[in-house]
């Protein structure tokens, strides 16, 4: 049996530069990781078989979940004959731009490695992890990093400094693809990705928070009316910075203070069915 932690992700930045021929979009966006992670175990089977069982309603457990997915191109490309049952204990929120189905694939590829010892190296699965999808070759390593291309182009950042995030999902259900339809290229506010990498190079957790923009956000909170009174309220508890993450419909707060984290959850909760309150990861 092999153990494998899937970490979400939040953006704190998000940059469309223009509709490439291919039908994706041209990203360029700053991830990070952070503590909130779901479990995955892994299991040879001698028969040829996929077998995924998550135990969450919202999470198909047929060839559509994506560690089903990723443990079918990993099989093919190593030439993996026996089987694998693939346990998902979920704990990142569905459908709510946090990546979680794409960490579970991320996660599924470095565990198959392990147990089977095939030996790939990190540029090897992050390859493998691009025929799943955008988020996938990120969630390989994690960390902190900026995004390029179709979201596969990967440079390592420093870390987001220590700090507290406090997330607030509204209940209901974002489709990426919807909300990147409705991308505007000609009327929308950027975030300035050089100023956000120079204040993580500085360490500098203010001009971080300071350079936090999506611009996927005003799409997605015209879309659904329940996002932006979260972020008022979160602004309102004097968050240091506020930001959704991805598509959505996920808000995030960062803040360096367990108090005012602690605050933000409160004032939240019994608001929002989905509050979270952890921790930034290194
Ligand atoms: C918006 C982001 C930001 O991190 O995350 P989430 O909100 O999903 O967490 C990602 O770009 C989402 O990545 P991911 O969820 O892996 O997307 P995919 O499955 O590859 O694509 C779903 C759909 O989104 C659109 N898409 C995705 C990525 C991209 N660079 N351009 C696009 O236009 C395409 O219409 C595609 O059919
Ligand atoms: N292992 C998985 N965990 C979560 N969702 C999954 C998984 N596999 C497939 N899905 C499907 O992928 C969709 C997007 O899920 P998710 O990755 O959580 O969201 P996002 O792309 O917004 O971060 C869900 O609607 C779900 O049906």
């Amino acid at each position: 049996m092999v153990y494998e932690k899937a970490p979400a992700k939040i953006n704190l930045t998000l940059d469309i530069l223009h509709k490439r021929k291919d039908g994706f979009h041209e990203v360029e966006m700053i991830m990070t990781s952070i503590d909130l992670s779901d479990r995955l175990f892994f299991e040879v089977l001698t028969k040829d078989v996929i077998i995924v069982d998550s135990e969450n309603r919202y999470v198909p457990n047929d060839h559509r979940n994506l560690a089903y997915q990723a443990a079918k191109v990993f099989k093919k490309q190593c030439g993996i004959r026996s089987g694998v049952k693939i346990d998902i204990d979920k704990n990142i929120p569905v459908a709510a731009g946090l990546a979680g189905g794409s960490s579970d694939a991320a996660a599924t590829i470095r565990g198959l490695n392990r147990l089977f010892s095939t030996g790939l190296s990190n540029e090897q699965m992050e390859k493998m992890a691009e025929q799943i999808g955008s988020d996938v070759p990120y969630c390989i390593q994690g960390g902190t990093q900026l995004a390029k291309g179709r979201g596969e182009v990967l440079t390592p950042l420093p870390p987001l400094p220590a700090c507290y995030v406090v997330l607030a999902k509204p209940k209901i259900g974002v489709s990426t693809k919807e909300v990147y339809g409705k991308v505007d290229l000609n009327n929308m506010i950027h975030p300035n990705n050089e100023l956000a990498i120079k204040a993580l190079e500085d360490q500098d957790f203010q001009a971080v928070c300071d350079q936090m923009v999506n611009v996927l956000e005003p799409i997605t909170m015209n879309m659904h009316k329940e996002i932006s009174p979260i972020k008022e309220q979160m602004d309102n508890a004097d968050a240091d910075g506020v930001l959704m993450s991805g598509s959505g419909p996920t808000v995030y707060a960062i803040v360096k203070q367990q108090s005012k984290a602690e605050r933000i959850y409160n004032s939240l909760k019994g608001f929002c069915e989905e509050v979270y309150v952890v921790h930034s990861l290194r």
